[in-house]
């Protein structure tokens, strides 16, 4: 999707991927990581996501990346929080004690930006880019947060019933973008009550990526 598809989302307020709540696969999983307390969580595409609110009251450090600013202003009104907001290269960056959050495209992200990370939480990311930038997405996080593991929740749905996104994700893609680097775990699928957007019958399905030894 071109970046004005999701400014015009977040300024329409068409943002029905947002989640009033923390994700309860979220709560449900996230222990699997074995993240030694305080660990620096990366969220790639994060919006104003719930979750961060809970990854830091857990202990977690958070860093973040989402293109759009409304999002992010959003974000720390709701966390409560008075960011300070400084120019970092392509990015705004909003940052707080814990909380890192990198206003820009994730594609101009690198290593040195992000800092070290120690595992990513992927949730409407990976699912939120169409066929063409997938691949690329998958590519490019491993090598800015050096193969960190990951956490991720995908939907599988038929694609031929309505277009995404968020898209359908099966296994098969989930290998191929990070089977040569992870190894990959199936934690659990679970159906969507009244399938996905009340049109398709849907799963979210869970992932744990850890480096291969
Ligand atoms: C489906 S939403 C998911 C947001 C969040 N992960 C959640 O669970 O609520 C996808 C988000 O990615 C952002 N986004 C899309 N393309 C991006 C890019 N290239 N760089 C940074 N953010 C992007 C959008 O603005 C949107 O907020």
């Amino acid at each position: 999707m071109e970046a004005s598809f999701w400014h015009q989302k977040w300024e329409r307020k068409e943002i029905a991927f947002h989640e009033g709540d923390t994700n309860a696969l979220l709560l449900a999983h996230f222990d699997k990581l074995n993240l030694a307390p305080s660990s620096r969580v990366f969220i790639p595409l994060c919006g104003k996501t719930r979750d961060i609110a809970w990854l830091l009251a857990s202990g977690y450090q958070v860093v973040g990346a989402e293109l759009s600013e409304l999002a992010i202003k959003a974000l720390f009104e709701e966390l409560g929080v008075e960011p300070n907001i400084t120019l970092h290269g392509n990015f705004m960056r909003y940052h707080a004690p814990g909380i890192d959050i990198f206003v820009g495209d994730f594609f101009d992200l690198t290593a040195e930006i992000i800092g070290e990370v120690d595992a990513i939480y992927d949730r409407a990311a990976l699912v939120a880019l169409n066929d063409s930038l997938r691949g690329q997405y998958a590519e490019h996080l491993i090598n800015i947060s050096r193969a960190a593991a990951q956490l991720i929740i995908t939907y599988e749905y038929d694609q031929t019933v309505i277009p995404g996104p968020p898209f359908s994700v099966e296994e098969s893609q989930v290998r191929e973008f990070y089977e040569a680097t992870y190894q990959l775990t199936f934690v659990e699928r679970q159906a969507i009550e009244g399938g996905l957007k009340g049109k398709v019958a849907s799963s979210e399905a869970v992932w744990l990526l850890k480096a291969s030894v």
